[in-house]
C-alpha cells in the first residue's frame, strides 16, 4: 500500500501536436479509491498508462509511496492494471493466467504461488474455474479472473481502465459493488478510469474530472455535484444535465434580478445564493440550475417564471417536465430551443401546452462567467480555481 503522486505530468504525442495530458497534479492518499472521469479523448487512459509505466511522460514525475518511479520499468513497478478487454492468455488455464503476475517473484515456492492464486480466486468466487481456459468463461467471469490476477500480485496501486465497459448493465452494477468491496477489504490505493459519470460518482471516495488533458476539479462526489468549479463540470456531472440559461444579471439591494437573454422571463433571486451574487458586476452570465432544484409554484410573482410545458416524461416516483421558459412554446418551431428540465413529484402532471409557474431552490442556483465558464461563488465574483 502506498500513496500516489502525479507532479506536473504532461504527455505529448506526434511531436507535440497532441497534448494528451497537460500539467496534471494529483495527490492520492494511501488506500484511497479515486475515480477519473471525462469525455472521450480527455487523457484518462494516457494518465493511467503513465502510472503503469506503459507510456513515458513528456515531463513531470510520478511518485509511489514517496519514491520517484518515473524512470522505473513497468515490470518493476508494484502496480497492477485491470483492462476493459480482460487481457487474459487464451491458451493458459485460469490458474496459469492468475499466477502469471507472480512470475517475477523468484523467491516464491510453487506451493506458495498456488496458495496465493487459490486465495485470490476464492476472494473473487472463481475457485472452481481454475482449470478452465478463458474461452469457457462468461464476460463477468473473465473480469473476475482479471481482478483476481491483479489481487494476487498484492500491488501498491490498483489501476482500472474502464473494466466494466464490456459487461451488460446488470452485471456492471454487481461488479461495481464487488470492486468496491474488494478495495475496502484490501485497502489498496486505486485509480479507476471511466467515461461513465454515474459510475465515477457512485464508486469513488473522490472523483477527478478531466477535460482536454487538464484537471477540471477533484473532490468528494457530493461536493463536486453541489459546487462545480465551472460550467464544464456542472454539465458533465449529473444526469440529466444541469439546465443552463443565458441571462442578464442586474444586482439590487438584497438580491439580483436575472433576466432571460432572450427576454422570455425575469426572476428576482433574493435568498440562498443571492448573498453570494449580491456584488457581481451586472451583465451577461449563464444561469445553472439542476432539474431537481426546480419546483412548480402556484402563483405568478417576481420569483417565479412562467414556463410552457413541451413534454411530460414519467420516471416512476417523479416526472420530468421539458419546458420552454416564457409563455411561448418554441421547441417545435425553433431548431436550437434549449430544453429546460424540471424534476417534480409524479402527482404534478400538467398538460402539454400548459403554462405553469416555476421557482428555483435558491440555495442551488449557479452563475457562470460567459467567457471562461468559471463558477461565480463569492461576493467579489472572483472565479474559483480547481481544488485539490
Ligand atoms: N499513441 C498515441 N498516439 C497519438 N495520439 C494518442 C496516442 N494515445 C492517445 N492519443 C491521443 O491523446 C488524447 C488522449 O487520449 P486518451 O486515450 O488518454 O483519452 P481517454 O480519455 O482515455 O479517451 P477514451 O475514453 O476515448 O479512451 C487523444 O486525443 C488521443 O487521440
Amino acid at each position: 500500500m502506498a500513496s500516489l503522486e502525479l507532479k506536473s505530468l504532461r504527455k505529448e504525442f506526434d511531436g507535440g501536436s497532441i497534448v494528451a495530458v497537460d500539467d496534471l497534479n494529483l495527490e492520492i492518499e494511501d488506500g484511497e479509491f479515486v475515480t477519473v472521469v471525462g469525455p472521450s479523448g480527455c487523457g484518462k487512459s494516457t494518465t493511467l498508462r503513465m502510472i503503469a509505466g506503459l507510456e513515458r511522460p513528456t515531463s513531470g514525475r510520478i511518485h509511489v509511496g514517496g519514491t520517484d518511479i518515473t524512470d522505473v520499468h513497468a515490470r518493476h513497478r508494484d502496480v497492477a492494471m485491470v483492462f476493459q478487454n480482460y487481457a487474459l492468455y487464451p491458451h493458459k488455464t485460469i490458474q496459469q493466467n492468475m499466477a502469471f503476475g507472480l512470475r517475477m517473484s523468484t523467491d516464491m515456492s510453487a506451493q506458495e504461488r498456488e496458495e496465493k492464486v487459490y486465495d485470490a480466486a476464492e476472494m473473487m468466487g472463481i475457485e472452481d474455474l481454475l482449470d478452465d481456459t478463458p474461452g469457457e468463461l462468461s464476460g463477468g467471469q473473465k473480469q473476475r479472473v482479471a481482478l483476481g490476477r491483479a489481487i494476487v500480485r498484492e500491488p501498491d496501486v490498483f489501476l482500472f481502465d474502464e473494466p466494466l465497459s464490456n459487461l451488460d448493465a446488470k452485471l456492471r452494477t454487481t461488479m461495481r459493488t464487488e470492486i468496491q468491496r474488494l478495495q475496502e477489504e484490501l485497502d489498496i490505493t486505486s485509480v479507476y478510469v471511466t467515461h461513465d459519470q454515474e459510475e465515477a460518482m457512485t464508486m469513488g471516495d473522490r472523483i477527478v474530472i478531466l477535460n482536454d488533458g487538464e484537471l477540471q476539479q477533484t473532490g468528494k462526489p457530493t461536493d463536486v455535484y453541489q459546487n462545480p468549479t465551472n460550467q464544464f463540470v456542472a454539465g458533465f456531472v449529473g444526469s440529466p444535465s444541469m439546465n443552463f440559461v443565458d441571462v442578464e444579471a442586474d444586482p439590487f439591494d438584497g438580491g439580483v434580478r436575472l433576466k432571460g437573454a432572450d427576454g422570455s422571463f425575469s426572476y428576482d433571486l433574493t435568498s440562498g445564493r443571492a448573498s453570494a451574487f449580491g456584488d457581481i458586476a451586472g451583465g451577461s452570465y449563464v444561469l445553472g440550475i439542476r432539474p431537481e432544484h426546480v419546483a412548480v409554484s402556484d402563483a405568478p410573482g417576481a420569483d417565479t417564471i412562467p414556463s410552457t410545458v413541451d413534454v411530460v416524461e414519467p420516471i416512476g416516483s417523479d416526472n420530468y417536465l421539458y419546458l420552454d421558459l416564457g409563455t411561448e412554446s418554441r421547441s417545435f418551431d425553433t431548431e436550437d430551443a434549449p430544453d429546460f428540465i424540471a424534476r417534480v413529484p409524479a402527482d404534478i402532471e400538467p398538460e402539454v401546452g400548459d403554462v405553469i409557474q416555476i421557482a428555483f431552490d435558491e440555495d442551488s442556483v449557479h452563475l457562470f462567467d460567459v467567457e471562461t465558464g468559471d463558477a461565480v461563488t463569492a461576493a467579489d465574483a472572483e472565479p474559483v480555481t480547481p481544488t485539490q
